[in-house]
């Protein structure tokens, strides 16, 4: 008891020192510039001499009676970003539904059945990517088969980005994911606390949102954690980048859909290049930040163009304009 107000202090002192360490790695806004220029050394040059794939076969599993959008926008903008072929695995009642969006998407109706995980793991070999959860719901036996999925894509060193229903998942059972060197979360504010929650047993300090992404990102083992807000916030537990392209006051659903979707491929793109082309910083914290910027880009763009009328569509429109843009410069 007489050790409790001594325990607070050391608390509060360790939490100053703490935000000190981790202002100190914040990248500055001067410095997004820089970090632009890294993105735009990843990415692989068009060239006559590539077949198709080359760069980049991008699976997203999600997609179930309920939510057929979202796996749509990100496995679109995955094919927007650069992608030679992008897939979505998804249960029966939706692949259709996703198969009327677009010619474009090769589309697996396999995510409800008891074989869902080997259905899927035949084709991990030719897969460079994973995008786990935009619109998978939480279906408990939906969510044991996309269990199996994630083991069997670490298994074979497959980078995989989780969002959506993804994250609802890894708040379960963090061990999924814990350690997993090409594992990128991305989580909007809700799934963010939720995942603090499980991880770190307590409330987000709202007035330390650096150090809370910094610290979940370190107690996961180094997963690269993007919180998605406002400003957004990476982090790999070593350094901290916040990303604060200027986007539009309009958030209408399925932004994150097109983020976690373009991230997909250039976190391929990424791990290609290696950290030669990174200047030493970490491929896929370079992946999240191209992919923050570009979302943005496309909803600035688009609210231009359609003010409070923006849809993820029309964001989805302005990927080649945002792209060539920001990276094409
Ligand atoms: N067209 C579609 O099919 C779409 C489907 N979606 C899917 O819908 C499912 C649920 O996703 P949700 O994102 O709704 O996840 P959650 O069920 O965790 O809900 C997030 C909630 O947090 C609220 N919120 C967001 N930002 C906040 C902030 N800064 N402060 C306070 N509250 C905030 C939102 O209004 C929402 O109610 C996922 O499978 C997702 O992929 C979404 O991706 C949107 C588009
Ligand atoms: N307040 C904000 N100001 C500017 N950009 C924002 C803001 N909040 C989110 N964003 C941007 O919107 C994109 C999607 O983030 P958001 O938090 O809406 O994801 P989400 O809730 O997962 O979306 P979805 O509806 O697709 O599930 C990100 O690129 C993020 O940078
Ligand atoms: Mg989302």
């Amino acid at each position: 008891m007489a050790l409790g107000p001594r325990c607070g202090a050391i608390r509060a002192c360790r939490r100053v020192l703490e935000r000190a360490f981790s202002l100190r790695k914040v990248h500055s806004i001067k410095d997004m510039e820089n970090t632009l220029q890294l993105v735009r050394n990843i990415i692989p040059p068009l060239s006559s001499t590539k077949h198709k794939g080359q760069d980049g076969r991008i699976g997203v599993v999600g997609g179930c009676q309920e939510y057929t959008g979202a796996p749509y926008f990100a496995a679109i903008s995955a094919l927007k970003v650069g992608a030679d072929l992008s897939h979505v695995f998804c249960t029966s009642a939706a692949a259709p539904v996703i198969k009327a969006y677009s010619p474009e998407l090769i589309v697996h109706p396999v995510l409800d059945s008891p074989s869902a995980v080997d259905e899927v793991e035949k084709w991990l070999p030719r897969l460079h990517a994973l995008v786990v959860g935009p619109g998978l719901g939480r279906d408990d036996a939906l969510l044991s088969n996309v269990q199996g999925i994630l083991e069997a894509s670490k298994a074979r060193d497959i980078p995989v980005v989780i969002d959506a229903d993804g994250l609802w998942l890894v708040a379960q059972q963090p061990a999924l994911i814990q350690g997993y060197q090409k594992a990128v979360l991305t989580p909007n504010h809700m799934e963010f606390s939720r995942l603090h929650d499980a991880v770190l047993r307590g409330p987000v300090d709202s007035d330390d949102r650096h150090g809370s992404v910094l610290r979940l990102s370190q107690a996961l083992g180094n997963v690269t954690v993007v919180q998605k807000g406002e400003r957004d916030i990476l982090s790999n537990g070593q350094q901290v980048l916040v990303c604060s392209q200027e986007g539009s006051s309009r958030r209408c659903g399925g932004q994150g859909d097109l983020l976690s979707g373009s991230l997909g491929v250039l976190v391929h793109w990424a791990l290609l290049a290696g950290p030669e082309k990174t200047n030493g910083s970490s491929p896929l914290l370079v992946a999240a930040f191209g992919a923050c910027s570009l979302t943005r880009q496309c909803n600035h763009q688009a609210f231009q163009k359609h003010g409070r009328s923006t849809t993820t569509s029309d964001m989805i429109a302005e990927v080649g304009a945002a792209f060539r843009k920001l990276f094409e410069t």
